[in-house]
């Protein structure tokens, strides 16, 4: 057993208050254990003046964090899921997802609660194209502008009134303590999560068993799975947290559903489709379900964007 452990963290307010979340697990459950937090600046951190969909590049929340785990300064990173690539650098391993409680995109519009009270060509702050596309399928009057910065900062924005509402993730939301700014739930219906929206991941090094064996308690057996049909769906959509695709796995009758969209930006062209199986099948589904997405017609809409260049 470790008699030290330090964890590396970017230091956004979220990104604290998970890595102190996991700080905290660890305390509990090894008393006398000294949890040491290391706070560090990613690109995505630096660059807030451009779109992130512009910025592109993959890990953009997570290299320095990863480069610094495998030099040795820290031993775990805490991640929100959503922001890790599907691939993880060789040497580093995602060696638990703790439990999802809150999925979902949130609504925060003090003045007409919900995107069905909005009025006509009202502006709507998001940064995401996934959430930008399937508003749009809904509410094609609407203007949608590009809203950037840590959870605090998009809501000091809409404060300042630059916007009429804007879209966030619940969890983050809930995270920081502003869950009751939230005025409306989108139903996943209309709109679909990112990839593990709202999950954490903790990435270690692949061989420091003694650190994985450790946090081996934080593991939540379906969360994990669901991620696993999530991510495996990413992996052949090929993008990051900035494509128009949501996904969704839930467990269902002993199993796995998983369902998925892919849109295009003006939100027009949507595909979206669910497939069900077994619990162990739970990453060919994902596959499955992004190929049959992608033969619809998904494909076009990702080489119109410009982000598929190999189909593998
Ligand atoms: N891309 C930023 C980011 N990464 C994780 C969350 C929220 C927490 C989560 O989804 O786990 C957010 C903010 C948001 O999308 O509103």
């Amino acid at each position: 057993m470790r008699q030290k452990i330090v964890i590396g963290t970017r230091s956004s307010k979220l990104a604290l208050w998970q890595a102190d979340y996991v700080a905290d697990c660890l305390r509990k459950k090894y008393p006398g254990l000294i949890v040491e937090e290391k706070k560090m600046t990613t690109k995505g951190d630096k660059i807030l003046d451009a779109p992130l969909a512009k910025i592109g590049g993959k890990g953009l929340f997570t290299k320095e964090l990863e480069a610094e785990m495998l030099e040795g300064g820290i031993d775990l990173a805490v991640h929100s899921l959503k922001d890790m690539p599907t691939e993880v650098p060789d040497g580093l391993v995602i060696t638990a997802i703790t439990k999802r409680f809150d999925s979902g995109d949130a609504v925060v519009c003090p003045k007409y609660k919900t995107l069905d009270a909005l009025p006509q060509g009202a502006r709507v702050g998001t940064s995401s194209l996934r959430r930008r596309a399937q508003i749009l399928a809904v509410r094609p009057d609407l203007e949608l502008i590009d809203l950037r910065g840590n959870v605090n900062t998009r809501l000091k924005k809409l404060d300042d009134g630059e916007y009429d509402a804007i879209i966030l993730a619940v969890a983050g939301l809930k995270r920081l303590g502003f869950g009751d700014r939230i005025t409306e739930v989108l139903p996943k219906s209309m709109c679909l999560p990112a990839v593990g929206q709202g999950a954490l991941a903790i990435e270690a090094r692949e061989d420091d068993k003694e650190i994985r064996d450790m946090l081996a308690f934080l593991q939540d057996d379906e969360t994990t799975r669901c991620a696993a049909a999530e991510r495996a769906f990413l992996e052949t959509v090929e993008g990051g947290c900035q494509v128009p695709v949501g996904v969704y796995a839930v467990p269902s009758d002993g199993g796995v559903e998983v369902e998925a969209v892919i849109a295009s930006l003006d939100g027009k062209r949507r595909f979206r489709d669910k497939v069900k199986g077994e619990w162990n099948d739970a990453e060919a589904l994902g596959h499955q379900l992004a190929n049959r997405l992608l033969d619809a017609g998904g494909i076009e809409i990702l080489h119109e964007i410009g982000l598929l260049l190999d189909r593998k």
